[in-house]
């Protein structure tokens, strides 16, 4: 069963509206060098992240300058993990996962495969996505998802994809990549207020991705 992180979230309500959405990871956008309607402060993701409730991941969606500002957010915000968007290599992932105790999610551009190489068995999760020039997501642009397949096939660590996903769309997607997650930001948010989410769409995004046809083989003796 694919899962699904519903991203850049900046209030209890749609906290609340992912988590009854069904989601398996909420995402807060913090401490990143970009123009976003996403990011909240740090002090005010941690405590979006302290409400939410068990058996729901939360995660630090940052864009760091250095492993020690990496590892700073973590010991701020206190997520489950955190992702982490720019150059950092199998060291810096090792050393961030070492010093902030939370699981590491490094973001990836969809055309980084031999990052994604670099960093199979180090980080927890690689979640590729369509990223501008600063390595910031929030793009809503989609990206060649044969190729991600393709990638993903190459792969143990688990991949998720992300990039422009929408409820329209995700089925699509998740039959076409096979990912072990999906994560969505803008595609579910309100026409009239950028950054709040449609808690419609967060619903329909989750249950869009759950129907869609697995097409890897179910897990043998488990
Ligand atoms: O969402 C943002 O605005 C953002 C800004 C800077 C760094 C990361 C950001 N988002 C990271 C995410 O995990 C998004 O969910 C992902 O990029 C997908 O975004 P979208 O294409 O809007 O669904």
């Amino acid at each position: 069963m694919v899962r699904a992180k519903l991203c850049g979230l900046g209030t209890e309500a749609d906290v609340h509206a992912a988590v009854d959405a069904g989601a398996d990871a909420v995402g807060f956008v913090t401490d990143v060098d970009v123009d976003t309607p996403r990011e909240v402060a740090p002090e005010r993701a941690a405590t979006l992240a302290d409400a939410v409730p068990p058996f729901v991941t939360t995660v630090a969606v940052t864009i760091p300058d250095s492993v020690a500002a990496a590892v700073e957010v973590a010991d701020r915000v206190h997520p489950d993990a955190i992702q982490i968007h720019g150059e950092f290599g199998p060291e810096d992932v090792r050393v961030i996962r070492e010093r902030a105790g939370v699981d590491v999610i490094v973001a990836l551009g969809a055309d980084e495969t031999a990052r994604a190489s670099e960093l199979e068995g180090v980080a927890d999760a690689l979640l590729v996505d369509s990223l501008t020039d600063e390595d910031a997501g929030g793009t809503g642009e989609t990206h060649d998802w044969e190729r991600t397949r393709e990638l993903r096939e190459s792969l143990s660590t688990p991949l998720v994809l992300a990039g422009g996903l929408t409820p329209e769309n995700v089925r699509e997607a998740v039959e076409t990549v096979d990912p072990f997650a999906v994560d969505v930001a803008s595609g579910v948010e309100r026409d009239d207020e950028p950054g709040r989410k449609n808690h419609d769409a967060l619903a329909a995004f989750v249950r869009e991705a759950r129907a869609a046809v697995e097409t890897a083989p179910a897990a043998e003796g488990i």
